[in-house]
């Protein structure tokens, strides 16, 4: 399996925040990133906006509709307001994350046994209005199947750990733990996302085995455009994806 894309704005929206008007404007970048061969832009608006806002997710669906075959996937914490922006725009993918309002990012999954019950509902109600279900998840195979219990779509596997073990070079035992999780997640009949610190060094190795469908990428990305460009970043990640190593 080709491992596709999903660049996330956030960053952009970041820089964008620091003035109070649309300079940059994030749907330039992401046109970019979708003329460079993502499969589709991901945005996280968190309770305060800091970067992504709830009206960025209408100005990227109206981008990725010109764009056939490509999508939206909006991440965040399902609380009643992103839920109903998510439920009015519909984008392709919604992305559950367990993060409180005050986290500077994202840093776990979800405890599903504490909280996939609740989900359930949610999660049929979204696939209801058309639109795919992931749930981000750490690389827990109890976790994998207390995700299948709940009826989602997808899994994104949080992959800080893995980022940050690529760093002490020992990361082949716990890159066989997140392929289990993969492969566990597929054998249940869900497709497995993955996000959280990727980057152009660390993104071969997790996709080698050909068993995720879609990493969400961002923080890093907006890193390395700074020194490569964002054109070229792009091209760069999309050309690690399809050598699939
Ligand atoms: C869920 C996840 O790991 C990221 O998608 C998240 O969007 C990062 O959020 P920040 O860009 O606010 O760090
Ligand atoms: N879900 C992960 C994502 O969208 C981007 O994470 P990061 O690359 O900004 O760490």
């Amino acid at each position: 399996m080709t491992t596709h894309l999903s660049v996330n704005l956030n960053k952009i929206a970041l820089v964008r925040n620091a003035r109070g008007r649309n300079f940059p404007a994030i749907t330039e970048f992401g046109e970019i990133a979708l003329m460079g061969g993502a499969i589709g832009l991901t945005i996280h608006p968190r309770p305060d906006q800091r970067h992504a806002t709830y009206h960025d997710i209408a100005d990227l669906k109206s981008l990725v509709a010109a764009f056939p075959g490509k999508e939206l996937n909006v991440e965040g914490y399902p609380d009643d307001t992103l839920i109903q922006h998510v439920l009015d725009q519909r984008p392709d993918q919604f992305t559950l994350v367990p993060d409180d309002p005050n986290q500077i990012t994202s840093d776990h999954g979800w405890d599903l046994n504490l909280h996939g019950q609740r989900l359930t509902p949610l999660i049929a109600q979204c696939q209801s209005a058309g639109i795919r279900t992931s749930l981000f998840v750490d690389p827990d195979l109890e976790q994998v199947r207390r995700a299948a219990d709940t009826g989602t779509d997808r899994i994104e596997l949080y992959t800080e750990a893995y980022a940050e073990a690529f760093n002490q070079q020992d990361y082949a035992p716990l890159l066989e733990q997140y392929m289990q999780c993969a492969d566990l997640a597929r054998s249940l009949g869900m497709t497995v996302n993955a996000g959280h610190d990727l980057d152009l060094d660390n993104l071969a190795p997790f996709v080698a085995r050909g068993n995720i469908a879609e990493v969400s990428i961002g923080h890093a990305l907006t890193v390395e455009a700074l020194h490569l460009g964002f054109a070229e970043t792009i091209k760069r990640y999309i050309s690690i994806l399809q050598r699939g190593r």
